[in-house]
């Protein structure tokens, strides 16, 4: 028998290195992207229902469409027209990751959305098919299923993942307001134009590999680099404060999460994490400590 309900967590990423190369003929942009999921999580719950429904709730909910443009309901789309059949569910949104964030939100409740629709309707998709869905649905989007740590190649969805040999400390400061995507990456171009640079292929880092590998948080903050960063500096200046803010609050490294505007800052061990948010506060919205790695989707309830 099919359940009544299914809820899968989700959790939120931080790229601890997302090298970005020059802008492809279909627009997108090659990355060596070193995904780390992060224990900032939302939920999506699937209920059988009579047509396809979508509801959201939690901080920023009032930016999250509710239409067919949402991510959640163009996975559990995807997934009924390669089943042949109807998407009669109704997918709400427990939304914890902030909005509009750089910290792959819609990714995840799209990775979710897919999960709880296979566990509820069964039908029969391969974990492989469930990716390639993901992948066609957004270049994050098979990270936020898979979790842990993996370094994305192509434009981020192609996966291998990467071994973590401990607990990082992480603070994430929410800024007010967000940044489009699209847009950081066209500044990033517009950028390395003005300034004459040819953008290399990109390329993992070694460094990044081994200090997850290792789980030494001081090694990984001497490697951690983010190529989107200054392109977010460029949209949103006000970030610099926030990012030398943590610094002076003891942060190992302070950098953009992604497209941003959310800054990630890495702590020595939860106490200092606990410092560094009480520091950022008056400079951001919400200053969350957590850790990381955070397992992928999965299903806590049904
Ligand atoms: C920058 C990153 C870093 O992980 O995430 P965020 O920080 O925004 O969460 C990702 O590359 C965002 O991935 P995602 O948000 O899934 O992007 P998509 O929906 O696939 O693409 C949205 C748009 O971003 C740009 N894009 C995305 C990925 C990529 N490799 N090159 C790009 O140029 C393109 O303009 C594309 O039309
Ligand atoms: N389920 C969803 N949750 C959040 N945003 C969504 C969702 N579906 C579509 N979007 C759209 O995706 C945009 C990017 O949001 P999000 O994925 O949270 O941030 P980012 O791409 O910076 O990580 C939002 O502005 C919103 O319009």
């Amino acid at each position: 028998m099919s359940p009544a309900a299914v809820t899968v967590r989700v959790p939120a990423k931080v790229n601890v290195q997302l090298a970005v190369g020059p802008a492809r003929p279909d627009g997108f942009h090659d990355l060596a992207n070193i995904f780390l999921a992060v224990g900032l999580y939302d939920e999506v719950t699937a209920t059988p229902a009579e047509s396809p429904r979508l509801t959201c709730e939690g901080p920023g909910a009032d930016q999250v469409p509710l239409d067919e443009s949402n991510l959640a309901a163009r996975a559990a789309l995807a997934l009924a027209a390669r089943a042949g059949r109807p998407a009669d569910v109704h997918l709400h949104i427990a939304k914890d990751i902030p909005v509009a964030g750089g910290m792959a939100g819609g990714s995840a409740d799209a990775a979710g959305a897919l999960l709880a629709c296979e566990t509820l309707w069964r039908t029969g998709a391969s974990r492989d098919e469930l990716l390639a869905i993901c992948a066609e649905l957004g270049s994050d989007v098979p990270f936020s299923y898979v979790g842990g740590a993996a370094l994305g190649t192509g434009r981020g969805e192609r996966l291998a993942p990467l071994a973590v040999g401990g607990t990082f400390h992480w603070v994430f400061a929410q800024a007010d307001g967000g940044l489009s995507t699209p847009a950081v990456y066209r500044a990033y171009d517009r950028l390395a134009a003005s300034e004459g640079r040819t953008v290399p292929e990109p390329e993992a880092d070694p460094a990044v590999i081994d200090a997850l590998a290792s789980g030494d948080a001081k090694a990984l903050a001497a490697a951690v680099h983010n190529d989107l960063q200054a392109a977010a500096l460029d949209l949103f200046p006000a970030l610099r404060r926030t990012l030398d803010a943590g610094t002076e609050a003891g942060a190992l490294a302070a950098l953009v999460s992604g497209s941003g505007p959310t800054t990630a800052f890495l702590a020595q061990d939860a106490d200092s994490a606990r410092t560094i948010a009480r520091a950022l506060t008056p400079h951001c919205r919400t200053a969350r400590v957590t850790t990381a790695p955070a397992p992928g989707a999965v299903v806590v309830g049904q």
